[in-house]
């Protein structure tokens, strides 16, 4: 990790000669955060800047700045945190210790936002990063906060005309050379809210372009092919049974070929297809190269109808795309930045790669392969985006209760997460400052007593003045959603969905992603719905999208229970879920 750095620099920033002989030795940050513990602070600090790509000027620089900090920390009047906040220039106050941060919790929830750890700092107010930085961490360590400060930041280089200041590289400015982009719509106006909060000044916001990636993915299509259609899943499996009938397989199967293998591999023809590795996909991997050519036919003539209609699934919207950019050379923005990135398709990450021009800052990602819901797995290298030396793992939840995360975290079961780029992601070192009350699981004889225990719970935090748009309610599915909709109601309990503010928020355990409340109630946490039986293959068929799907249904549940900043109470009826802890 340290290959490049001159022994001049670690002696220039005071690290002695032993620990320069270990810091040899270190592969990546995740052995140098395993050292903390054994290394005097202020020498970790200054590996842990210096791995980050600063010179040692920058290095300098920061921590000096971070002594300033602390001494001056002691003269703040730690009643006024809320007001210090809002008048420091940008917004961002360093918090170091459980008390101040127990301060914070008494105030508003949006304020939140717009408070900075010194390792977030580090990433988010670095100068520049010479290519794609990636940021992972668990549930609640800021991930957002640091992507949103990034931006802040970057935007802080332009004229608010969008003239860049900073870095004038003679080439024009695209209007808006930021992109902040995730994974779903209500994440995107999650995204622009705390925005709003961070970069006051409307000009330089209106720099920032924020939108999902299908959003985006329409433009560049639409600009070519006029107006698109998305054919409903009813539609889409009906057109694909069509060509089916040739291959001896379904037309769903069909379909999830094509973007599963396909378009995930970005195969182009019948011969890569034969090639291609197809791990958890089930009897394709069984199957002989006669009916992979059948399949590889019917794929072709199934596009071909589609592309004739103007239909388009979302997955080969952005697979389109990349191509368009790719081809044209064209590159919208500066800077992309990517939020809840771990569920990205791969044709997503092409089309990721394609929006900015290769350098200096271009990409910035986080996300949290722990928290990986849908089935997708990807190598960052076979996209073109190379994060070596640029990644970077936050460790300290300032979401949840120290409680919640022990809890939540044995959800997840033993078996190893594969993280970005093949690496192995644990959460061992994954804590948080602040302590509360251990969620509660509690057992019902029939569905109908949960939703009469749900609806008693609803209420009590309702009475003890917690605001109705700070709690949720998480289910597996959408039919168990609108009846906990319709039990709340029967009780005069206003509720809407998770994307509104008009009541309690009730959804699938899908919408929960990204989001947080001061109090989570999980519902139907019983054997009946996890794992849901008709979204996990069946070992004999294959067994590993059998342990792929299991997994995927434990991240679900540990993504549902770490939206809970206070209280989590998870409750079930019948048989518990096998993943709830014992
Ligand atoms: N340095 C900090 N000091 C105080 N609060 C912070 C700090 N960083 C983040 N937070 C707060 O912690 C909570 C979680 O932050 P954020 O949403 O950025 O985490 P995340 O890593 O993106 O989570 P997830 O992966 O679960 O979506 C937010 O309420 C945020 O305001």
């Amino acid at each position: 990790m340290f290959g490049e750095v001159p022994d001049k620099h670690f002696i220039q920033l005071g690290i002695d000669a032993d620990t320069i002989r270990i810091a040899r030795l270190l592969p990546d940050e995740n052995h140098l955060d395993a050292l903390a513990i054994m290394m005097p602070k202020a020498q970790h600090d200054a590996l842990t800047a210096l791995a980050s790509g600063m010179s040692p000027d920058e290095v300098w620089a920061l921590l000096s700045r971070e002594l300033v900090e602390e001494v001056s920390a002691q003269d703040v009047d730690p009643d006024d945190l809320a007001s210090a906040i809002r008048r420091s220039p940008d917004q961002a106050v360093f918090v170091e210790g459980p008390e101040e941060l127990r301060e914070l919790l008494e105030h508003p929830f949006d304020v939140w936002r717009t408070f900075l750890h010194p390792r977030q700092e580090r990433i988010a107010r670095r100068d520049w990063f010479a290519g794609p930085v990636m940021v992972t961490g668990g549930a609640g360590t800021g991930k957002t906060v640091t992507a949103l400060h990034r931006v802040a930041h970057l935007a802080e280089r332009y004229a608010p005309d969008g003239q860049q200041l900073a870095l004038d590289t003679g080439e024009v400015t695209p209007a808006q050379p930021i992109l902040l982009t995730t994974f779903t719509t209500t994440l995107d106006a999650a995204l622009r809210a705390q925005l709003e909060l961070l970069v006051r000044d409307d000009d330089r916001r209106k720099l920032v372009d924020v939108r999902n990636l299908d959003k985006v993915a329409h433009q560049v299509v639409r600009q070519v092919y006029g107006k698109l259609e998305f054919p409903n899943s009813r539609e889409l499996t009906a057109l694909w049974d069509r060509h089916a009938g040739g291959s001896d397989v379904s037309g769903r199967f069909l379909l999830e070929e094509w973007e599963h293998v396909i378009l995930a591999q970005d195969l182009r023809t019948e011969r890569d297809y034969l090639k291609a590795r197809r791990h958890g996909r089930g009897r394709s991997g069984r199957m002989g190269p006669e009916q992979k050519r059948r399949v590889w036919l019917a794929v072709l003539a199934a596009t071909e109808e589609m592309r004739a209609n103007g239909q388009w699934t979302f997955t080969w919207l952005a697979s389109e795309a990349a191509d368009i950019l790719n081809r044209t050379g064209k590159r919208p923005y500066r800077h992309v930045v990517v939020d809840e990135s771990q569920d990205l398709h791969p044709a997503k990450w092409r089309l990721v790669r394609a929006l900015a021009p290769e350098g200096r800052d271009d990409l910035f990602v986080a996300g949290d392969p722990h928290q990986r819901i849908y089935d997708h797995r990807v190598s960052m290298a076979a996209v073109g985006i190379n994060v070596r030396g640029r990644s970077h793992r936050l460790t300290v939840s300032y979401r949840s209760t120290q409680e919640i995360l022990s809890w939540a975290v044995r959800v997840l079961g033993t078996a190893p997460v594969e993280g970005f780029d093949g690496v192995r992601s644990h959460l061992t070192d994954y804590t948080s400052p602040l302590h509360g009350r251990t969620p509660t699981v509690h057992a019902h004889p029939t569905e109908q007593a949960e939703l009469d225990a749900l609806t008693q719970v609803v209420s009590g935090w309702l009475t003890s003045d917690v605001e109705p748009g700070t709690i949720a309610v998480a289910a597996r599915t959408e039919a168990l959603v609108k009846e906990i909709r319709s039990a709340l109601a029967a009780e005069g309990i206003d509720t809407c969905g998770l994307a509104q503010d008009s009541g309690v928020r009730v959804g699938t355990m899908h919408s929960m992603k990204g989001l947080e409340f001061r109090c989570v109630a999980v519902v139907g946490a019983g054997a009946a719905y996890l794992p849901l039986e008709s979204r996990v293959t069946d070992l004999s068929e294959d067994p590993l999208a059998h342990a792929h799907d299991l997994q995927r249904e434990r991240n679900l549940l540990f993504v549902a229970c770490t939206r809970a900043r206070d209280t989590l109470y998870v409750s079930y009826s019948g048989d518990p879920s096998p993943f709830l802890p014992k």
